[in-house]
């Protein structure tokens, strides 16, 4: 569990609603810790040390789909068959029919309005349909082969199964990023890493295995070995082997990563599908130097200083001022301790958060035509912010340059921007932007180039498409109609969302809903007993996660660990009784929920 925080917390910047832990330790036994808040809110020592078990899911949130509420928190858990814990990344985009199929067909109780909850069970209906008491990796791949013909949408998920072992699947697409680090054990082990074949028998030391979602977290954890899971692969770690299988037809789907990893969502020390995105933005800032002379040659115009709009567009920055011979001035500084405001839900709170986030400073802009550089607009909001700070703080003229071109289009795989007509670029022109954001002019990385920088840092896999359907509206999955856009932006636009917050705000404190289907009900047992290959305690050498994982086990908690006033400090061994402990932390009643979010009542 402690690695498993640490690693959360270097994957901060892909989500900041909510946070969770669950781990399965002797006995096949689940420890879950979750709430709505930012990793250091949401663990502490106390509740890390409860958290048992050497394998373990964790997740950060950036809800795409339902609400913010704690009910939706990550990972899932449902109790039958064999006890799955499951953490998802992306989003899906035919939820209306997996709803109805798992109502009409699979008469499985979905509890929230959480896509993650859907997929989960989609994932548990499909290894129930192996009818066996106990299953193994071939009815484990066969129920992923299914899911991967139901599920449709931008998708990287990670399961576990009580006291069997980690799975982790990406999408046929491989929209949204993952990967698998190992490392050599500190503890002898008994399984390893099998490249070619579907397993490999124990030999030699064991591995410590990880999933994560980006990279950052295998070098900062000591993990030595890092490689992409691919589109449509499966792979399946337990006490004994490591299995694996591209189980789609490979020709039939393009392998399109979503290209807004690289512009803004990843940290820039991450290397996806072979590109560092560093890299890559240094090619951004290359190519957008290039239009940005074109464009300001033929107006006849000059700069005097280029300014990252901090933090993301710095890299690029950088290299657009040394490209033009312009000086390069941090003339915005921000405050580290408000987050990434993109993310944050809500367009008052994210506004409010610019302002909050960065300060100009003021010789930095008196008299000058200023060029600011972004790594992408998006609604609009920082642009706007800053552009009037800029202006406030003397500066003559603002040009304001984007890294990403214009972004006219939804995202439905996994980056909140549901709503086209919040998009500051939807239906308007060039020209219309810069009077909208009041820059004098605005200028966009053309889509070829922003596609040539990613693809020029290319080094393992050749990759002829990313996911741009921002930028064009072509969206690599299919079934993403007109229809379904209208009926996204009636459920996800600003103004739905605060219609739900409202509604849920004059629920009585702690009326959301469960999640799960196992609800706050997490420890299962009895000890002793469990599922899979029948080997119920989490193996000792071998340890895996979605992000990562403890070689310790923690020993002084154990039972369903909640963050809160409810648990924290409470009583330590609930395991004779197993009952379950109730969250009334301050974290997750709904109108906490809400002054959490820093929505105004
Ligand atoms: O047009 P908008 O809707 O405002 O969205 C775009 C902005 O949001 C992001 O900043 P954010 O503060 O989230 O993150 P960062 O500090 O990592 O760049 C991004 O870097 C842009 O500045
Ligand atoms: N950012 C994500 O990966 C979101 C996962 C899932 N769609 C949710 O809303 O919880």
């Amino acid at each position: 569990a402690p690695e498993i925080n640490e690693a959360l917390s270097l994957l901060q910047h892909r989500g900041q609603d909510a946070a969770g832990i669950v781990t399965c330790g002797p006995g096949g036994r689940f420890y879950q810790c979750k709430a709505n808040g930012m990793v250091r809110d949401v663990f502490d020592a106390n509740s890390l040390a409860r958290l048992r078990g050497s394998m373990g899911v964790g997740h950060v949130r950036y809800p795409t789909a339902g609400s913010s509420n704690h009910a939706e928190a990550q990972p899932f858990y449902v109790n039958s068959p064999y006890g799955i814990v499951f953490a998802h990344n992306g989003n899906l985009i035919n939820t209306t029919e997996l709803r109805a199929f798992l109502d009409a067909e699979a008469h499985r109780h979905i509890n929230t309005d959480s896509d993650s909850e859907l997929l989960l069970n989609i994932f548990a209906n499909n290894l129930q349909a192996t009818g066996k008491f106990r299953i193994n990796e071939e009815d484990i791949f066969t129920a992923i082969q299914g899911l991967m013909k139901q599920a449709k949408g931008g998708y990287t998920c990670v399961a576990m199964l009580a006291g069997f072992g980690i799975i982790a699947f990406r999408d046929p697409n491989g929209i949204r990023p993952l990967g698998l680090c190992s490392r050599n054990s500190p503890d002898a082990g008994s399984a390893t890493a099998s490249s070619s074949g579907t397993s490999s028998p124990a030999v030699g030391h064991g591995k410590d295995y990880c999933f994560t979602s980006e990279s950052v977290v295998g070098d900062a954890l000591g993990f030595d070995e890092f490689e992409d899971v691919k589109p449509g692969e499966a792979i399946i770690i337990t006490r004994h082997q490591v299995s694996r299988r591209v189980l789609v037809d490979q020709s039939a789907y393009e392998f399109a990563p979503d290209i807004f990893e690289y512009v803004y969502f990843a940290r820039p020390d991450s290397v996806m599908d072979g590109i560092s995105v560093y890299r890559s933005r240094i090619a951004m800032g290359d190519r957008l130097a290039v239009t940005v002379r074109k464009t300001l040659r033929a107006r006849m115009e000059t700069i005097d200083v280029v300014i990252p709009v901090p933090d993301t567009s710095r890299v690029a920055a950088l290299q657009v001022a040394q490209s033009l011979g312009v000086p390069y001035r941090e003339g915005f500084v921000k405050n580290r301790y408000v987050g990434r405001t993109f993310i944050m839900p809500g367009q008052s709170v994210r506004r409010k958060n610019v302002r909050r986030k960065l300060n100009a400073m003021a010789m930095e802009f008196k008299g000058r035509n200023v060029l600011l550089v972004d790594d992408s607009i998006v609604r609009g909001t920082t642009s706007r912010e800053i552009i009037q700070m800029a202006r406030e703080a003397g500066a003559k003229k603002v040009v304001m340059a984007s890294c990403a071109p214009a972004i006219r289009y939804s995202n439905v795989y996994g980056i909140d921007m549901p709503s086209r007509h919040e998009l500051v670029a939807h239906g308007r022109t060039e020209e219309e932007v810069a009077s909208h954001i009041h820059a004098d002019l605005v200028i966009y990385q053309t889509l070829p180039d922003l596609v040539e920088s990613v693809q020029e840092c290319m080094t393992t896999v050749q990759i002829k498409r990313f996911d741009t359907a921002v930028f064009d509206g072509d969206y690599v999955t299919g079934g993403v109609d007109e229809a379904y856009l209208s009926s996204l932006e009636s459920l996800r636009s600003d103004n739905a969302k605060l219609k739900t917050a409202a509604s849920r705000i004059s629920q009585p404190a702690g009326a959301a809903p469960t999640s799960g289907s196992g609800g706050t009900a997490l420890v299962v047992g009895p000890p002793g007993e469990g599922a899979g290959d029948g080997k119920m305690a989490a193996p000792p050498a071998m340890q895996a996660s979605y992000v990562a994982t403890s070689g310790r086990e923690n020993t002084n908690g154990n039972g369903l660990i909640l963050p809160g006033g409810g648990e924290r400090g409470g009583k330590d061994d609930e395991e004779d009784d197993g009952a379950p402990t109730t969250c009334q932390g301050p974290m997750n009643g709904a109108d906490d929920l809400a002054l959490h979010n820093g929505w105004s009542r």
